[in-house]
């Protein structure tokens, strides 16, 4: 039988330890602040958004909410950086992403202050994550470490192959499954692009992350039997549904599916994890901040 991940079920189970620990933060006086910024009219980035404001007000975590013109000049959004980095209530900035063209990404994770960086991206955290010694950790490979603990899968001496090389996903993930700590000491194998066979490598997964944007291009064809499987892909397809689209991951999941031992959905797998990380980094900074001892899911 295969295990159907439930993002959902571990995301409640992360944000329930979560609100008691904001509870004892809320004792010693401390009140977990998230600043979102978001610089586009694209619905997805809407939607993800008001998401994580819902998650927050659920945990017990205030939410400041700016919203920028995306034909404004650059200079706004920096500014807002600056004024939220200076702003001793807020623990925690998220700007979403993409940010408009005109806008220089570089310099927005640049500028946003490490200490309050909920989304691990700026290049300090980053540079802390490869060397082994983490402050954020991105919330998506942070989400899927939790995923794979949550059904008993420990990466160590196993093959793990990540598909996707990005920056927010691909590279964490890629360093998270490799280090020396619980989730890592696997062998990691990772793939884009310009991987020559990419069949071949990722027969070789025992643990298969997909996550390349490409809507189903995992197949059960390139599986192993056993495998356990999760899907980063979030891809909004034309469909005749009510909203019009359907979600689809990067994994064709019922091929891959009968191949896996386990396997995350979409929606409803890693998903729901992403924002319940993304609280965890805001509760770890106010708890930093403030000097105040908790202990993290
Ligand atoms: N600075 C920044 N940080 C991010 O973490 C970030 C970002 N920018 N830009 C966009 C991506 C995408 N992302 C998602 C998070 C949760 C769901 C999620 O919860 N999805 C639900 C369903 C969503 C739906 O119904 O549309 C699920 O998979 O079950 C999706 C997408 C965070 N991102």
């Amino acid at each position: 039988m295969t295990e159907i991940i439930d993002g959902n079920a571990v995301a409640e189970s992360i944000r329930a330890d979560l609100a008691s620990e904001i509870d004892r933060l809320a004792d010693a006086g401390v009140r977990p602040t998230l600043a979102t910024v978001l610089m586009t009219d694209d619905p997805a980035s809407e939607t993800y958004v008001s998401m994580k404001q819902g998650d927050c007000e659920e945990v017990g975590i205030e939410t400041v909410d700016v919203d920028i013109d995306p034909e404004a000049p650059a200079e706004e959004l920096y500014d807002t950086i600056d004024d939220l980095n200076a702003d001793d209530d807020v623990d925690g900035i998220l700007v979403q992403m993409p940010v408009p063209e005109h806008v220089d990404k570089r310099e927005v994770l640049r500028r946003i202050d490490p200490a309050k960086d909920a989304d691990g991206f700026h290049p300090e955290n980053v540079g802390r994550l490869v060397a082994g010694n983490p402050r954020f950790i991105p919330c998506t490979p942070h989400g899927i470490v939790k995923l794979l603990d949550s059904v008993g899968v420990d990466p160590e001496g196993k093959d793990a192959v990540v598909v996707g090389r990005s920056d927010i996903v691909g590279k964490p993930m890629a360093n998270l499954l490799v280090q020396k700590a619980a989730g890592g000491n696997a062998t990691v194998t990772v793939c884009h692009s310009r991987t020559a066979d990419l069949a071949a490598k990722t027969r070789q997964a025992d643990i298969l992350v997909a996550a390349a944007g490409v809507p189903e291009m995992i197949d059960g064809e390139m599986l192993s039997e056993g495998v356990t499987v999760i899907d980063v892909g979030i891809n909004r397809v034309d469909a005749d549904t009510e909203k019009g689209y359907e979600l689809v991951g990067d994994v064709d999941f019922e091929s891959a599916k009968a191949k896996a031992s386990a396997i995350t959905p979409v929606p409803g797998g890693v998903g729901p994890m992403t924002r319940a990380m993304l609280l965890w980094n805001t509760v770890k900074a106010a708890a930093d901040d403030a000097s105040v001892a908790v202990d993290l899911p």
